[in-house]
């Protein structure tokens, strides 16, 4: 530490997480204040090893590592192995742009290569010549010759296939990393401050792009070596939070000097870039990459536009959610809500792009993302639609045969999905006592003469055909779907998100906000309910640390719904989930946690755990039939 300081005067990265009042003392309760702390701690720096899910359908888990070491490899030979302050992107011959690790030299750089083994070695990663280090760790001097070599070949990276999920591959980043951020000679650098935002994706391996510069120091000039630190938000005095700086101000003006008073961003230095456009340049673009980050705290890969269509970069605990729902090839599944994608895509491959993925979003240009990667990862199964959630069942009227509710398809192959099957609109074509009935206004048309039940039926038929005759229309138009309809269904769900890492600061959530994630979770799982078949499963996911909108969701749809049950999990990589409660929420009645014999059922992603995933929650649900229960029940 001491030694940093004399590196960087005033500069590094000592964050220090802001919450409100509220939330702090309310989750030191539910953590305890050791847990809470080291919970924050992890919070601030992202997960050091990166996770891909391999489409298996496309690529194997072993070609995946070989092409990842193969584009690292080309990338070495296009900017040199060692690249000293060099960009970090660069063109191959095809004109693509591949990324390429950096940071080897400064602080950084020293004579001990990047690539770790011994203890800390992965023993199944593949090694360049595509043996398992584990086949290598018998004697000392093997590991050492491997050791030599990979590391003589590749400093900066190592991946590996993870041990449970074998369709993960690991990707190492380090951090975090002393950066000296002075100039040639000793003397200090200009200076660019971005948004926590920006910074936050910076910390994952992305570069600085012209939206996220917040302020900068005057004539800066392309090519210029610059510090990049953050301004994040700090108590503005009235009880809310500013970030004290208007975008566009020049660091040395007596403007910037006022505004950023008391900033702390001296203790938000994030790495060294370099320049890619003029100070003029930058505050006149709308986009492009402002700084190029040539030194990292944390150096972690970027994967953008890396073996598109054959890896997705997703949280471990991501990954896991889609395998405990368990798909199977042929089933009929819904996300609800599914933006970006990245579930329902782990969904469609699980499946062997065999049956139906039905993706929700609210947000249409979100429904257009999961879509088009669907289509980059060449899944047909999945079909994506705008619908908010929370009105997802259908409502409509039910139609009678012979005293019989005709139920709702459930047929895997019905291309309208939310409606009724061909072979039910056949059965009635030559109806011999039909009645219709509308549930809504009660009316029935049982005492009409044969004919009229007849012209009745007909006309009946005419309306569920011309649905079914516009069935790409019909896709687009979808409004709800019948209760029962999904052999498995999965709520992700929108939650305060308070477990997603790197964060930077987390004063927005409030008691009150967090209160209403529950609710709203609630309302969805309501729906979410109603939409599995009996013998069905539904899972319930969010990447929030609060138990309100976990254990206390759970606890809630098992008190409300006794014909669901908590589910073992597989695979199981988190830990138990929370027991007991808090009275924190007045006035609201699911404030009671999980109960001693569930804590194992549901699995708890927590930040700080040896792990190092982001903060997820995962409980997985039968839907049964109990004694004295019809499925009107649930319908
Ligand atoms: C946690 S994210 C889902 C992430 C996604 N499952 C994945 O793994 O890529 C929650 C999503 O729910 C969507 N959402 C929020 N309210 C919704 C609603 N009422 N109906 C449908 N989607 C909703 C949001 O737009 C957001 O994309």
């Amino acid at each position: 530490m001491e030694g940093r300081e004399k590196r960087s005067p005033g500069y590094g990265f000592r964050p220090k997480l802001m919450w409100n009042t509220g939330v702090q003392e309310y989750l030191t309760r539910a953590y305890g204040a050791k847990q809470f702390d080291a919970i924050c701690d992890a919070l601030m720096r992202p997960c050091i090893n990166s996770t891909l899910r391999v489409n298996t359908l496309q690529a194997s888990t072993p070609e995946v590592i070989e092409q990842l070491y193969n584009v690292f490899r080309k990338n070495s030979m296009i900017m040199g192995t060692h690249r000293v302050g060099s960009q970090v992107q660069g063109l191959d011959e095809s004109g693509q742009k591949q990324w390429l690790n950096s940071n080897t030299e400064g602080a950084n750089a020293s004579a001990e290569p990047n690539v770790e083994i011994g203890p800390n070695f992965p023993s199944n990663m593949t090694l360049k010549d595509g043996s398992a280090a584990s086949t290598i760790l018998e004697s000392r001097e093997s590991i050492d010759d491997k050791y030599r070599r990979v590391s003589a070949e590749f400093p900066d990276f190592s991946c590996w296939e993870h041990p449970v999920l074998k369709d993960v591959v690991m990707v190492g980043g380090r951090g975090p990393c002393e950066v000296d951020c002075r100039g040639e000679a000793g003397a200090s650098v200009k200076e660019v401050v971005v948004s926590r935002k920006c910074a936050e994706a910076v910390l994952r391996g992305a570069n600085v792009f012209v939206p996220g510069v917040l302020a900068c120091s005057q004539h800066l000039e392309e090519g210029d070596v610059v510090a990049v630190t953050v301004a994040v938000e700090r108590p503005d005095g009235g009880g809310g939070w500013s970030v004290g700086i208007t975008r566009g101000t020049t660091l040395e003006s007596e403007h910037a000097v006022i505004q950023m008073e008391g900033s702390t961003r001296s203790n938000y230095f994030i790495g060294m870039g370099r320049m890619m456009m003029s100070r003029t340049a930058l505050f006149r673009e709308i986009k492009g990459v402002a700084v190029e980050m040539t030194k990292r705290i944390f150096d972690l890969p970027p994967f953008h536009g890396v073996l598109e269509g054959q890896i997705f970069l997703q949280n471990l605990p991501s990954i896991v959610a889609a395998r405990v729902l368990d798909p199977k090839p042929g089933e009929r599944i819904l996300d609800m809500c599914a933006a970006p994608g990245g579930k329902t895509t782990a969904i469609g491959i699980l499946m062997k792009d065999r049956g139906e993925v039905i993706a929700l979003d609210r947000s249409h240009n979100k429904v257009s993302d999961i879509k088009n990667l669907a289509d980059e990862m060449k899944l047909n199964c999945i079909q994506a639609y705008k619908l908010d959630a929370t009105k997802s069942v259908t409502q409509e009227p039910h139609i009678v045969l012979n005293g019989d509710t005709i139920s709702p398809s459930k047929s895997s192959s019905d291309s309208t999905t939310a409606n009724f099957s061909q072979a039910q609109i056949d059965s009635i074509k030559q109806p011999r006592h039909v009645s219709m009935s509308n549930k809504q206004s009660g009316t029935t048309t049982s005492s009409l003469s044969p004919y009229e039940i007849k012209a009745a039926a007909r006309k009946e038929l005419r309306r569920m055909k011309n649905r079914l005759a516009s069935d790409k229309a019909a896709l687009q138009r979808i409004k709800s779907f019948q209760p029962q309809s999904f052999d498995r269904v999965l709520l992700d769900a929108p939650c305060s998100a308070l477990g997603l890492r790197p964060r930077l600061f987390a004063g927005e959530e409030t008691l009150e906000t967090l209160r209403q994630h529950s609710c709203y979770q609630r309302k969805l799982l309501d729906q979410a309910v109603k939409l599995v078949r009996p013998g069905g499963t539904l899972v319930y996911s969010t990447c929030t640390l609060n138990p309100g909108e976990n254990e206390a969701v759970v606890r809630y749809a098992l008190d409300t719904y006794h014909f669901l049950s908590l589910m073992p999990q597989e695979p199981r990589i988190g830990g138990p989930g929370l027991v007991g409660g808090l009275d924190v929420f007045d006035g609201m009645s699911y404030k009671e946690w999980l109960r001693e014999g569930e804590k194992h059922l549901v699995q708890r992603f927590s930040p700080g755990a040896s792990y190092d995933t982001i903060g997820f929650f995962i409980a997985k649900f039968s839907v049964s039939l109990k004694m004295g229960q019809s499925r009107d029940d649930i319908i």
